[in-house]
Parts: C-alpha cells; structure tokens; sequence
C-alpha cells in the first residue's frame, strides 16, 4: 500500500485575517511551518489527492498572520479591552486620580510660595520687621511638602491595588480563552507563543499600570498646573511657554508614530524566543537523541541577536526622542527667560514673578524625558496589548452551541450509541482535502478498527468524531447539485447495507427533531452524530461524556497518579479509582510506586514506563465510562509482556461501548467487529475481519505480509 501525500493549492485569504495589522517589520516564524503549514509543499511533490483546489482561508504561503505572531486584532480592541479589565475598577481609579490630584497641588504650590517670598516677606521683613509673612511661608513649604508624601504614598498603594487585579484579571483571561480554542489554533500558534502573551506582554501593561499611567497623569497635572499658574503670574510668559509646547507636541507625535513600529517588533522577537525555548525544551529528548545541540544553538541565537536589535532600536528611538525634546526645551527656557529678565531691567515685571517662572518653567520642561518614558512604556504595552486583543478576539473554530441539545437517554439494552458521518468532507485550513464527501454508520456497541498506511487520514476521521474539528462545508458542487455524492466506496458498496441516514429511526432508536445545523445559521456542511445528535449541538461537557479520545501519546498531568485517572471523572472517589486500574491491571504496578496511587507523577510521567502511562490512561477512560471511545493505539513497540497487558486493558476499555480503534498492529484488529481500510482519505474496504482477511482485497494482502512477518 502506497502512502498518497496530499495537500493542495494554498487557500485564499481570509478577509478577517486580511483586514489584521500587517506588520512589516515583524521576522517570518522562525519556527519554520507547522504541520499544517508543510503541506503545500507537499502538494508539489505528492499525487494531486481529491482536494487540491479545495482553499482553507488563511491566504497564500508567507502570509499567514500565525507566521508573524500578528493575529488580526479588531479596531479599537485594545482600547476596549482596556476598558473592560479597568471598568471593574472605577471607584478605586477615580480615588486614585483624585489622590493625584492634589498631590500635585501641593508640589506646585512650591514656586509660587517663593514668589510670594520674594515679592512680600522679604519687603515686610526689612521694612517693617515683620517676620510674619516669611514664617508663613516656611510653614507652608513644610505643610505642601509633608501632604505631597502623604498623598503619593496613598496614590501609590491605590494604584497597586488596581494594577495587580487587572493583571490578574487578564492572565486568566488569556489563559481561560487559550483553553477553549479549537486544536487546530493551538497546533499554529505554538504554546511558546501563548507564553509569551502571558508573561512578557502581561508584564509590559504591569510597567504601563505601574509607572507609566502615574507618570502620565503626574506629567499631565503638573503641565496643566504649571501653565494655568504661569499664564495667572504673568500672561505674556504664560503664552510663550505655551507657544512652545507646539514644536513638543509635533515631536511627541512623530515618537510615538515610531516606536509602536519598534515595540511590535520587539514584542514578536521575544515570542520568537520563547517559541524556541519552549520547543526545545519540550523536545529535550530528541534534540539529544538527534544530536540537533549545536544546530539549536545557532537558531536561538540568531533569534536571540534579532531581540537585541530590536531593543537597541527601541533605545535609540527613545535616545532621539530625549536629545530633540531636549534641545526644544532647553531653548524654549532661554528665550523666556532672557525675554523676562529684559521686562525686569526695564521695569515690566516683578523679580519674584520672574524667579518663580524661571522655576516653573524648569519643571514644566522637566517631566518632558518622563513623558518619553511614559511613550515608551505605553508603546511596549500597546503593541502587546495588541497582541493579547488580537488572541482574545479569536473565536474558536469548533464553537459551542448557543442552544445546546441533550442527548437521548442511553439505551440501557444497548451498549454505546450509534455514530453516523453523514456526507462528511474534510480539509485541514492549512491544506487540501484530507477526507472527499463520504458517509459512514458505526451501530452502536460496535468495535470498529481502521488500518490504513501513514498519512490515510485515520486519525482525522477519529478528531472528526471527537469534534476537534468539525466536518467541512459542503463543496459547491455537491451542495448545488443536492444530491449525496456518491464518495468513497461505502459499505454498501462492499455489499453492506449502506445505512441512509437517519438510521437511528431505523433502529428503533428515538430520532431527534431538532433544527438541522444550517437551520441555526452554520453553513451546511456534513454532520456527525451520536444518536442522532449533530455534535455541533451538544454542549462541551455532554460531548466530552459521550466521546473519549485515548490519543497515542497518554499524557500525564503533573499530580498523582490517583489524581491523573481522576480526570476522567472528577467526581469520583478513590475506591471508583482503585477499581478503575484493577480492571485494567494497572493496580499492581501503581500499588508498587513509592507513594502508590499518591505518587507523583511529574510531567508527562517521566516516572513511568509507556506502556504503564497507557495503562494509567486506559483507567481513566474505563472510570469516563463514555458511550464512544476511540482509541488511537500507541505506534510504539512496547515489550512483549507489555504489549500484552496493553492488549488485555484494551479489550476491557472496549468493551461495552462504541468503539474505533486506529489500529496500528494488526493483533488489534482481532478484537475488532468490523475493519474499515483507508487509503488517501477514502474508506476503501469495510467489512468483519475475517471476511476481509478471506478475501483477496488490501486488507487481505496487509493481512498475509504481516503473517508471514511472524512466522
Ligand atoms: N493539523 C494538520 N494540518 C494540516 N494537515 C494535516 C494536519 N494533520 C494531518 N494532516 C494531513 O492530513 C493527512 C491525514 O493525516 P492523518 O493524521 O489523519 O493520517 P493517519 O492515517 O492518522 O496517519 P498516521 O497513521 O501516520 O497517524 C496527512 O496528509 C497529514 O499530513
């Protein structure tokens, strides 16, 4: 049998994904294409399988948004999103600001007690010996500068308060979100990539919250104070300070026209990184194995080198910002003040009023570098914020339904329910066809195996039942022609009755009435269901009681190993568990661990064997107890007492329950009932094993190479 690599013409674009920021700046993913993202090429080499026009709308190679970390992000989303985390927080952010507010007051008031010191102590005192006025305003200066601390002291605690809930707030978000998107998100945007939303960019709207708002409104304060108080002392120096603020305003604009470019950028190199780090990491074993050390070394720091530059060009954008800002400034205050020192030679204004413009004046331009480390922070939070908006303003592609619909009450006589795929189609976003239109009915309590070479599209059909991925719209023209397209040989072209949907009627099961998917507005696709039941209307949990994936890999959560079963049903108690791994002959091995069910399994269960995750992962399929289980048999060639208690729990998992088994080895296939062959998407025999294996088809010829392989 040979393996038919597929793919197809890469698909047009998305408008959603059109509409997204296109960075250009950004690195191409340094990760190279994900699975998905290989196809194409693969498409060039391999046989032109049944979809190579068909489009999956992510646009054409090299410009998917996944490759530059750019999700599209909506307009004004990150404002919104903003809006939505402070919202919460109204009162504690209107008490903060009003905390700040006379805090700055009382910085303020500073220079215009100096005037007041020069212009009338300093006379009442040498005039009429009156130290009055000037212990006043000692008095004063202490008062303002005593509330000053108070008040930023107050202001500071408030708004940490704040900050750190938000923060909170919108890691979970993140998180929260990140878990109810569909796999095949999850297989594109790589988890370093969600590590990087969740930590870097977190962090840097911390340093916006955290400095840069406080700074931001200590700048504006203070500018507003400083003009209103100036423009009071003396309105012609009021004016040119204010004249002055438009060459700063045209400089501020152009900085931060700039450096959104920069920090996008550096927001992207540091996800690179991340990505990298946490690929390499969780491949710790064959990057050994393989010896790719030095190989990764020099990717990461490439990688690596790319973040430096972007930070140098963060930097030197800052750096240009503060010399210009400067240079304006600085020129703006000599001006003034020689302008205000020749109005006092000639009599025009009071020296005290010119001493405390001459003052004010330094700490309105002062806090213009601050201003420039508040762009800075809020740039960096914006383009992450972007970012974050951009991943939380993903929908998932396999979404809930908004009117759920429960299931028939499981027919106690009957063992599982009955699986149909009515005229299902499927093809990956990022690839062609994997599955052309077929139709397929596993009555319920059925095991059912399917072989097929590497690449068959097995598995696929397996995430289709688990709803990993729903079916794909119908393609046009079997849609127009409204016909069932006659796909792939079916059963009843094996000479098996082709069960026409709805068969559960058929059977004497209850046939729902529900509203079919496109009545509720999808688009009309091919449908799964599980008595009757489009798995589009059941709700999460319903779905995930009805069908169980046992993929290959068995993976372990960190947690016990009573706590890992548990997962298949979380309400259980601990004898349900114990019974759970006697039934699979997983008891013995977990008793002989050295806290025995409590022992800890550390990640991906580096603590035991394979075959022993298997078991563990069988139990807690056995405790889900769920109507249909599927299970995708471990490749790997376990040790032969292994492989046989593997084989044993196998059988009692089946047991009593639909079942689709990928069957890797053909002793599998034994326990089966029926066994579906596939080849290049298509099923092309069906039928009880050992009809097949009699006859003189694919499976037969599998069958006897294998045989032979033994002996
Ligand atoms: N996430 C994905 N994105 C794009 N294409 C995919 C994806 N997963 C699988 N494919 C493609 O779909 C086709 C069928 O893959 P599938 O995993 O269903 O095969 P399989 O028969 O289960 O293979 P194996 O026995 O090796 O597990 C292959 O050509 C594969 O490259």
């Amino acid at each position: 049998m040979t393996t038919t690599v597929r793919g197809g013409a890469r698909p047009e674009e998305d408008p959603e994904e059109r509409e997204g920021p296109k960075d250009p700046q950004a690195p191409k993913d340094p990760q190279g294409p994900s699975k998905g993202d290989q196809d194409p090429s693969k498409g060039d080499t391999g046989s032109a399988g049944p979809g190579r026009a068909a489009a999956s709308p992510e646009g054409p190679p090299g410009d998917d948004a996944f490759d530059k970390d750019v999700l599209p992000t909506p307009k004004g989303a990150s404002r919104r999103l903003l809006g939505s985390l402070l919202r919460p927080h109204r009162r504690r952010v209107t008490g903060a600001a009003v905390l700040l507010l006379v805090q700055q007051a009382a910085v303020q008031a500073g220079p215009l007690l100096v005037a007041y010191a020069i212009d009338s102590a300093l006379p009442a005192l040498r005039g009429e010996r009156d130290y009055g006025p000037l212990i006043a305003v000692a008095v004063g200066y202490l008062v303002c500068a005593v509330a000053s601390g108070g008040f930023q002291h107050a202001f500071i605690l408030a708004a940490a308060r704040i900050n750190q809930r938000v923060l909170l707030e919108l890691r979970g978000r993140i998180y929260r979100h990140a878990q109810a998107l569909d796999v095949d998100f999850h297989d594109r945007y790589t988890s370093g990539r969600l590590i990087s939303r969740s930590t870097t960019d977190v962090e840097a709207l911390r340093e916006l919250l955290d400095e840069g708002l406080q700074e931001l409104l200590a700048v504006i304060l203070s500018v507003v104070y400083i003009l209103v108080t100036l423009v009071w002392l003396d309105p012609g120096l009021g004016g040119a300070a204010l004249l002055s603020f438009v060459p700063l305003a045209l400089l501020v604009r152009n900085f931060r026209r700039r450096s959104l470019r920069v920090y996008r950028g550096k927001s992207t190199a540091i996800a690179a990184v991340i990505v990298k780090f946490a690929e390499t990491m969780n491949g710790i074993r064959p990057v050994q194995s393989f010896r790719r050390e030095r190989a990764n070394d020099t990717a990461f720091e490439q990688l690596n080198g790319r973040h430096l530059k972007a930070n140098g060009d963060a930097i030197l954008e800052m750096a240009r910002y503060v010399v210009l800002s400067r240079l304006v400034a600085n020129t703006a205050v000599a001006a003034i003040v020689v302008w205000g020192a020749y109005r006092v030679a000639s009599g025009g204004l009071a020296l005290g009023v010119l001493a405390a413009a001459a003052l004010y004046l330094r700490r309105l331009y002062d806090p213009i570098d601050r201003l420039g480390m508040f762009l800075n922070s809020w740039q960096s939070a914006a383009a992450s914020l972007e970012k974050i908006a951009g991943l939380l303003a993903r929908r998932p592609a396999v979404p809930e339904p908004e009117r759920p619909r429960e299931l028939p009450p499981r027919d106690p006589g009957l063992p599982g329910r009955e699986v149909v795929f009515e005229r299902v189609r499927f093809a990956y976003r990022t690839g062609g066809e994997v599955l052309p239109e077929f139709s397929l009915t596993l009555p319920a309590g059925q095991t059912v195996a399917v072989v097929g070479a590497t690449g068959a599209g097995k598995s696929t059909l397996a995430k289709l039942l688990a709803r990993f991925y729903d079916p794909s719209p119908s393609s046009p023209t079997s849609s127009e022609q409204g016909r069932p397209q006659p796909s792939s040989p079916t059963s009843s072209e094996q000479g098996r009755p082709q069960p026409s949907s709805p068969t559960s009627s058929e059977q004497g099961r209850p046939q729902p009435s529900s509203p079919t998917s496109s009545e509720q507005g999808r688009p009309q696709g091919g449908t799964v269901r599980l008595d009757g039941v489009d798995l589009r209307e059941l709700d999460v949990s319903a779905l995930r009681r009805g069908v169980v994936m046992v993929t290959q890999e068995a993976f372990l959560f960190s947690g016990t190993v009573a706590e890992n079963i548990a997962l298949g049903r979380p309400d259980a108690g601990r004898e349900e568990i114990e019974q759970a791994a006697k039934s699979i002959g997983a008891h013995d091995f977990i008793a002989g661990l050295p806290d025995g069910y409590d022992t800890d399994v550390r990640k991906r269960g580096g603590r035991i064997s394979a075959g022993q995750r298997q078991l563990v992962s069988f139990a807690r399929a056995l405790l889900a107890d769920p109507s249909v289980l599927i299970l995708d048999e471990a490749t790997s060639s376990l040790d032969i007492p292994g492989e046989r208690a593997v084989q044993r729990a196998m059988e009692t998992v089946l047991r009593g329950r639909t079942a689709v088994v990928i069957a890797h080895r053909l002793s599998t296939v034994a326990v089966a009932d029926r066994v579906l062959v596939m080849d290049g998407g298509r099923i092309v025999e069906d039928g009880p094993p050992d009809r097949l294996i009699a006859g003189t088809g694919r499976f037969a010829e599998l069958h006897s190479a294998w045989r032979d392989s033994l002996t």
